[in-house]
């Protein structure tokens, strides 16, 4: 059986103060959530530190937006597994295409960031996915092909969570459709050696369209931008029918 992951991107949002405040609305709906499903919020580092003093042992799970893999060294501006494991982090998401895009993010890192995070015991969540001009000229497959066989080189698949994210469904309300999604989910995992690796769906997921997201076979959860920073509206995710 595949895990259901359900998780929030909350990227560059929130103030440790803004994070208690959804912290406070969001657990009280995760009564009703199927024990099955895990629940993850990737918040920003100062959130991770506030977030993890105050889940008491709850339902969420906390999750890092990246991480270096050095144990430590002069590195400016990036944190280390040993660091975000001492918070009780349990997921770090990896190669989010704002990462590649922004910040010179290539295969060879993300991948050297993957082999990291599992050596501190933490989750990666590898995303991978196309732009639009890729999609446009029929190279949705051969792109995403490339990006696994570079990103997972020696990587663990027994600890591993994959995020297929169309670069072009990203904050844009532009949801890619559901059946579309489930055929590039179904093709990613006939490239793995663990059938069983989750796989989510992330790009413009919302309230509107979650249940039919989740009501396709090879889609194992998804990750979540602009919807996760609201308590109501992420709760109505997790809480999917
Ligand atoms: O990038 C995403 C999650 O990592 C998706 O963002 P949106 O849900 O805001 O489209």
């Amino acid at each position: 059986m595949r895990k259901i992951v359900i998780a929030g991107n909350w990227k560059m949002y929130k103030t440790g103060a803004e994070s208690l405040e959804f912290l406070k609305g969001f657990t009280s709906s995760l009564t009703e959530t199927p024990e099955e499903r895990e629940v993850v919020l990737c918040v920003p580092f100062t959130s991770l530190a506030v977030l993890s003093k105050n889940l008491h042992g709850g339902r969420v799970r906390l999750g890092a937006q990246n991480v270096h893999w050095q144990e430590s060294g002069a590195y400016t501006g990036e944190i280390s597994g040993p660091m975000l494991a001492e918070l009780g982090v349990r997921y770090v998401v990896i190669g989010h295409s704002e990462r590649r895009q922004y910040f010179g993010e290539t295969d060879e890192t993300v991948n050297l960031r993957l082999l990291a995070a599992q050596k501190y015991g933490l989750i990666p969540i590898l995303c991978v996915g196309e732009t639009k001009q890729q999609r446009d000229a029929g190279e949705t497959e051969t792109h995403i092909f490339s990006q696994l066989a570079q990103d997972l080189v020696d990587v663990d698949q027994e600890k591993l969570v994959i995020a297929y994210e169309p670069i072009w469904a990203i904050g844009t309300g532009d949801t890619c459709e559901t059946k579309e999604a489930n055929r590039v989910i179904g093709l990613i995992r006939s490239k793995l050696s663990n059938p069983d690796v989750p796989i989510q769906y992330g790009g413009s997921v919302k309230p509107e369209n979650i249940d039919e997201v989740m009501a396709q076979p090879e889609i194992d959860g998804v990750l979540v931008g602009g919807a996760s920073l609201e308590s109501a509206s992420f709760s109505r995710i997790v809480n999917y029918n």
